[in-house]
């Protein structure tokens, strides 16, 4: 592979969105969306609610009409879902009358109808064991907790073996105990798979911890990219570590200013709960607030 297929290994160029509006006009959700992801990069985007995120997720997956501009993934055009894209959404949506192995089988047996059954098995055993169900296979959904419906649903997307994976808020319904556990699942399956990956979430600190940058989106409508932040922690990330570097903080504050200040620019004098946008690790303010005090 060329090194600017390396770099560019997904290109959004120039994106539009419209969708019609009750009068039956267009309305332009999404304006000139760009951006370059290089191959084996996490991106998290991040932005107000309603600006346009999983209408960017879902035109990359191939699942949303794109309605100008375009999306190359490895040197093609996409122009409709593919094995190369995998998707997690926020509901595994999972056949109640399957087992964990059936749900997973299904999607495999659609994507590689003809690869011979032996294989098939080895595949869906393996994407099970690596979400850490290799002991609850025969598990029907009414036998799992929600955590482990999404590790289904995370399993039943890469035993599609695709190059890109797309996280539609993916934690959004988890405790934060298991939004944890399920970050490091993905964290590791990215790395050991080497995929390259988008995440949309609201969660500053799942944006940090997880990504390798942060797309910042503007306010819709006719959102597009606002800012883009690189994240400079070295993988494999120890979560402790990085928690407790103060380079974590400066990151999430300047993606707090961000979403304060876009906030302002909606109308709305401030966030109304700044916890609602830090996640899972419990440290909220007041270990920044340590963090400055031990660093001054
Ligand atoms: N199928 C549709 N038809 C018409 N309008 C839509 C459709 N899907 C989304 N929209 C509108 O497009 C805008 C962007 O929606 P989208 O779901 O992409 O935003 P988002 O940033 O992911 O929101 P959230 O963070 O709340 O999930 C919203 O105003 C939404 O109401």
């Amino acid at each position: 592979m060329s090194s600017h297929e390396n770099t560019r290994f997904v290109e959004i160029s120039n994106l539009v969105k419209e969708y019609p509006n009750p009068y039956g006009e267009d309305f332009r959700v999404v304006e000139d969306f760009n951006l370059n992801i290089r191959q084996g990069e996490f991106i998290s985007l991040i932005g107000h609610s309603g600006c346009g995120k999983s209408t960017i997720l879902t035109m990359l997956a191939g699942l949303n009409e794109i309605s100008d501009g375009g999306i190359i993934v490895g040197n093609k055009e996409i122009d409709g879902p593919g094995p190369d894209r995998a998707v997690v959404f926020q509901a595994p949506c999972l056949m109640p009358w399957m087992t964990a192995y059936g749900n997973v089988m299904l999607g495999v047996k659609n994507i590689y109808p003809h690869a011979d059954k032996a294989t098939q098995k080895q595949i869906v055993e393996h994407a099970l064991s690596v979400v850490g169900l290799g002991d609850a296979m025969k598990k029907y959904p009414r036998e799992m907790s929600g955590g482990m419906q999404q590790r289904v649903g995370i399993a039943r997307a890469i035993a599609l073996q695709p190059r890109v994976l797309l996280l539609d808020e993916p934690f959004g319904r988890l405790d934060s105990l298991t939004r944890m556990e399920l970050q490091d699942v993905i964290i590791d399956i990215l790395a050991r798979e080497k995929l390259t990956a988008m995440i949309v979430t609201h969660d500053v600190d799942e944006a940090v911890f997880m990504a390798d940058r942060c797309v910042m989106m503007s306010n819709g409508p006719k959102a597009g990219v606002g800012e883009i932040m690189e994240i400079d922690f070295p993988r494999p990330r120890d979560r402790k570590e990085v928690f407790s570097d103060p380079a974590f903080f400066s990151y999430r504050e300047h993606l707090l200013a961000f979403l304060e200040q876009r906030a302002h620019l909606k109308g709305e004098t401030r966030i109304h709960n700044r916890k609602n946008l830090m996640g899972f690790c419990g440290l909220g303010e007041k270990k920044k607030d340590n963090q400055a005090h031990s660093a001054a």
